[in-house]
This record gives C-alpha cells, structure tokens and sequence, in this order.
C-alpha cells in the first residue's frame, strides 16, 4: 500500500516538474521572438505611407521621415524582394537597410570599383563622373559629388530619395549610393553610347538616323509622361536638355540627372531660377512658376535639337522662328547629315510638334503625355507604310517568280509538243 502511495506522489512530482519544464520553455521562445523585434519595431510609430507606382504596378513605400532609417515595403514588394543584380546580392544585408531601399556602399567598395577614381567619364555641374567596374563584371557609372559644393548635398538628398521610389525604362536607374564620412556619390546604371548632346555634336559620332531620332524624342517623352502622370505624387525634373539624356548600347534613350527635381508643389512659387540657359521655359523666368508644362518647353527644344543638330546655344531659337514663319521653313534648319535619308512628312510633324511644346502661354503647350500619342503616331505612320511597301514588295517579287515559272513550264511543254524530231 505504501509502495502505491510512493509510486503516485512519484507519477505527480515528475508531471508537475513536465509542466514546469514546458512553460519556462514556451515562455523563454515568447520572450525571444518578441525581442528579437525590438530594434526594427522602435521605428514604426514615425513611418508615413509614400505610394509609388512602377511601370504600372502598384505598390508602396513605408518610409521613415530620416534617411538613415530603415525602410518596409508593402504591395507588389518589387524593390524588397528583387536583388538589383548579382554584386549587390554579394554584400551584407546591413547595405540595404537605408531609407531609400538602395544598397549604400563604402568609400573603399567605390574606390576599387573605380580603380581608385582613375576611370573618369566626364564632368558635371555636381562633380566628376566615373566608369566603375563591379566584381561581377557589372559596369556603372559614380557620379562623386563634390565635397565643397553645399548645393550637390541637398541634391544628393533629393536624388536618392526620388530614384529610390521611380523607376521606368526610360529613366536612367540609380542602383547604389554611398555616404561615408564627407563623402557623397550616386551610383547609376551605366549607359554605353552616353549623351544625347555628344551624340548630337561629335563631329566623331556617326550621324543619327531620322528613324532613331524619333525614336530618342518617343524614349525621352515617355520617360517625362512617367515623371508627369506615373509618380505620385507628380515630378518636375527642371532641367531637361540633351546632356541629361543618356543613350543605352541599343540606342535607348533614358532622362537622367534628377538632381534637380522637385516633387510639385501645388500653386507653389519657387525663389531661386533653376534649370540651364537655352531650354528654360520665359514664362518661368518672367512668373517664377515653375510647373509641367516648363519642363515640357525644355524638351519641345530638344526635339528642335534632334530635328537641326544646333545646340541652344548656338542661337537654335532663332533659326526656329525664322523657320516656323513658313510652313515648311524647318526643311531649311534639318540637320544637313540626314538629308536624303528622312522623311519629310515626318520632319514637318515633329517640328510641329516641338511649335506645340514652346507655346509662350504655358496653359496652351500640350501635356506631355499628348506629347508622346503624337510622336508614336509618327512612328506607327511609318511602320504601316514601311509594312504598306514591303507588302507591295512581296506581291512583286511573288509575281515575278510565279511569270518565271510559267515561263518554265511553257518551255518544257513546248518542247513535249515540238516532240523528238524524226
Ligand atoms: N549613367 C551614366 N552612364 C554613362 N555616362 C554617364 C552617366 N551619367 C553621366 N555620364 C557622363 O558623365 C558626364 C558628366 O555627367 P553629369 O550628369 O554629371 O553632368 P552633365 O549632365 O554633363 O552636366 P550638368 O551637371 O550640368 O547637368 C557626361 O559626359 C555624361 O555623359
């Protein structure tokens, strides 16, 4: 009977000591997860929603006020889950927890990428631009800005947080960026034929043809309509010319150099003049307004520029209205290297619609997706007279073979006829 008595006192003890055992087990696991968390979740009560939409797929940012804090996206969860490319995967994750979601890089990471800054493309307003190469092989483009220059800072500042959230195939990709000490730089994908502007007036550079001319105008429209009507909220770039459009290894044309860009204020009024001589729109300069209809000004001169290859400062203006004073004056101003090789049905339409886009009365320039519907008009014009000929070209050389078979066959019968002679 004792034995029994001792053998349950025994059964509970061991039970009680389980349950006991679980729960400090199943607690600990609890305390674990929940703190675990603790660092990401201090930022929560300070995140404010940033809708972006990607080439029409929508999806949003939760952003943190502060650059150096960390970013969550939610909808299509594209810039999250997507790795950039296979160097950026190489890197430790702590490089992407910035608030833009774009890996930031070190000084040493840029410097051997760069051979130690010895790769220079060119220069700009912000600073030097050079060629790096990424283990991977990958080429792009480090845009150094310069230390003294307290204006590249907040441009700086304004670039990562725009591009981090725009992207079109039209728009030259920012893919990195680095902050190390005093030391500020943008990384870019890199854009084999470089700029428009150089293409343009290298006497070096092989003459662009009229079909990629049009095609650079729909590219660089279409790169503007998603900055315009895509970005919410809407951009302005504010300095649209041939030097910030870039040009891929197929001819694809991308805007670059969102530097100076702003998201649009509303009815709002700006102090200081941005944008470069001989593509700022005179009514901004007069009123101090600056809207889309600015930006679409600036490009109704490139399209000028594609249509003549005069630079804006090499008095374009001026020949234009000298142009546009007869119906077809523009044929007088076409560059001289495309003669022969355009259409100039084309031409007229195009330079009408560059008229359009300087309108003096900003309200009466069309928007900039107008714009595009017209230059793609121009294009698929094309297409179907091009389809239109070849078509013709094909019946024709259809009826040929079919009278140089007949005429075979008649060869042969008239030999069955004529019959082996006797
Ligand atoms: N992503 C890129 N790929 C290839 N070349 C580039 C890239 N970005 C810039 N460059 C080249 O680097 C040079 C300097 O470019 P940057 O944009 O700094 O100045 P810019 O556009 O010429 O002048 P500004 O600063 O006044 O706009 C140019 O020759 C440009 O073609």
């Amino acid at each position: 009977m004792v034995h029994k008595d001792l053998v349950i006192i025994g059964i509970s003890v061991g039970v009680a000591a389980g349950v006991l055992i679980t729960s400090i087990i199943v607690l600990g696991i609890c305390w674990y997860k929940k703190h675990a968390h603790l660092p990401r979740s201090t930022n929560e009560g300070s995140l404010a929603t940033l809708p972006i939409r990607e080439n029409g797929l929508g999806a949003s940012i939760e952003m943190s006020a502060s650059l150096s804090n960390s970013v969550i996206i939610k909808g299509s969860d594209y810039l999250a889950k997507k790795p950039r490319n296979s160097w950026w995967s190489n890197h430790s994750k702590d490089q992407f927890t910035s608030a833009s979601g774009l890996p930031r890089y070190s000084y040493k990471d840029i410097q051997k990428a760069t051979q130690n800054f010895t790769t220079i493309l060119g220069q700009g307003s912000f600073g030097p631009v050079y060629k790096a190469v990424m283990p991977s092989g990958e080429l792009v483009a480090v845009k150094v800005l310069a230390s003294n220059s307290k204006q590249g800072e907040k441009e700086f500042h304004t670039e990562v947080t725009l591009l981090a959230r725009l992207h079109h195939r039209n728009l030259v990709n920012l893919v990195g960026y680095c902050v190390d000490k005093e030391q500020r730089m943008l990384v870019y994908e890199f854009m084999t034929k470089g700029s428009l502007e150089n293409l343009l007036y290298n006497e070096e550079e092989e003459a662009l043809s009229w079909e990629e001319r049009v095609q650079i105008a729909l590219d660089i429209s279409h790169g503007i309509e998603y900055l315009h009507d895509g970005a919410v909220p809407p951009v302005i770039h504010r300095d649209l010319k041939s030097s910030n459009i870039l040009l891929d290894r197929s001819m694809r044309a991308k805007v670059a150099d969102f530097g100076l860009s702003k998201e649009e204020v509303f009815n709002g009024r700006n102090s200081g003049l941005k944008g470069t001589y001989g593509y700022i729109d005179p009514m901004y300069i007069s009123t101090n307004e600056f809207t889309t209809k600015s930006d679409v000004y600036s490009f109704g001169v490139i399209l000028f520029e594609l249509i003549t290859a005069i630079h804006p400062h090499q008095n374009l203006m001026e020949y234009v209205n000298l142009a546009g004073m007869s119906p077809d004056g523009v044929d007088e101003i076409i560059d001289t290297r495309i003669i022969g090789t355009f259409n100039p049905v084309e031409v007229r339409s195009l330079a009408k619609i560059a008229h359009k886009c300087l309108h003096k009365t900003p309200r009466k320039r069309p928007s900039i997706g107008e714009v595009s519907q017209a230059i793609l008009r121009i294009k698929q014009i094309r297409l179907v007279r091009e389809d239109a000929q070849s078509f013709a070209g094909e019946d024709f050389s259809r009826a040929i073979s079919r009278i140089e078979s007949q005429q075979l066959e008649l060869k042969k019968m008239a030999s069955i006829n004529e019959g082996p002679r006797q």
